[in-house]
């Protein structure tokens, strides 16, 4: 009824007694186009900034992961999680060299976290579930020799560092958990990863179709502070991922999703296709072979006990050893 009277763009907003109708002059667009350069004054004095999208008043909103840790992005097959993914870190890649910024990746999909391949601040790209494991094991070893730091140097967050002393941020990026959900040393991990990665300067994204008890336990769930959730199909799946209303979104709206942080607002993400993505990273590859590690982890070490400076410092190919 709101609707045939002011239009498309009204939001009513409210509980048992009190509602709000907003109306806005304009709606969401339907897409957005990437654009680096107008992203980029957004990110800006933020210490890890996290492009979300646009809001209904035209603007790119971004939020930084050192203040606000832990993202859960989630929401049915085809809802846009993905892309949201790949103009999050294709953003970062930009925005830090490899100094300011290390990123792990675990695909367990196999689908397309292959473009980052070679990207200087990309350490690791996982596609099996030992891998992971492996992975988040250097990653505990790093919080440890992070904690030792801190604790030396009497201050209680690595931006508190001296500059020359400040070890780079690190993103761990985890698409489609469900596949290692039985598997207790990753989630072990995880669950120390998200208690006090912020500190520490680590900082988990987590992407799943539906982050339900069985699959994310409450340990991980109540640390993934901001969510994004894309179309559910039910009021179910919408509330466990934490965005009442992603229900609503409908199937054409791709790229839609509501921004959870202290408020919930409904946002439109920016459109990066996977070719354009490609020829962005290009220019942000190694090309000296002596900068990628030739085998994989198993070659570095017969063991599996693979060195601090090789995990932490050189690329490892997963996706070769497979
Ligand atoms: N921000 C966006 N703007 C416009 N179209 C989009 C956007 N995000 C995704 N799409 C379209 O939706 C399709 C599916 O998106 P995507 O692969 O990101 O979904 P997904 O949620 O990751 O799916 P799955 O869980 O099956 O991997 C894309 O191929 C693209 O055509």
């Amino acid at each position: 009824m709101f609707q045939q009277v002011f239009g498309q763009h009204v939001q009513l907003e409210g509980d048992y007694k009190r509602f709000t109708l907003t109306i806005y002059h304009r709606g969401l667009p339907n897409e957005l186009s990437y654009s680096f350069e107008k992203i980029k004054p957004h990110l800006e004095g933020l210490a890890l900034p996290i492009i979300c999208g646009m809001d209904r008043y035209g603007k790119y909103i971004a939020y930084d992961a050192i203040q606000e840790p832990h993202l859960l992005i989630a929401g049915e097959s085809g809802s846009g999680k993905s892309t949201q993914l790949r103009s999050i870190l294709t953003t970062l890649i930009q925005y830090y060299d490899e100094n300011r910024l290390h990123i792990y990746l675990a695909d367990l999909k196999m689908s397309e976290f292959h473009i980052f391949k070679r990207c200087r601040q990309v350490k690791s790209i996982c596609t099996t579930p030992e891998q992971i494991e492996r992975m988040l094991a250097r990653i505990q070893s790093e919080m440890k020799r992070r904690s030792k730091l801190l604790n030396e140097k009497e201050v209680a967050h690595i931006n508190d560092l001296p500059e020359a002393e400040r070890p780079p941020y690190i993103l761990v990026c985890i698409d489609e958990l469900v596949i290692v959900k039985d598997n207790k040393d990753v989630m072990n991990a995880l669950v120390q990863l998200v208690a006090i990665g912020r500190a520490l300067g680590i900082i988990a994204i987590l992407s799943m179709q539906r982050p339900s008890h069985d699959i994310l336990d409450t340990k991980i769930r109540t640390n993934l502070t901001v969510r994004m959730g894309f179309r559910t199909d039910s009021v179910t799946n919408a509330r466990i991922i934490g965005t009442p209303g992603a229900e609503k979104i409908s199937i054409e709206q791709r790229g839609r999703f509501l921004l959870k942080r202290e408020d919930l607002i409904e946002l439109q993400a920016p459109f990066l296709p996977l070719e354009r993505a490609k020829k962005i990273l290009e220019r942000y590859k190694v090309v000296e072979q002596k900068d990628v590690l030739p085998r994989g982890l198993e070659a570095a070490s017969p063991q599996g006990d693979v060195s601090e400076e090789i995990i932490l410092g050189v690329l490892d190919d997963a996706t070769d050893q497979t």
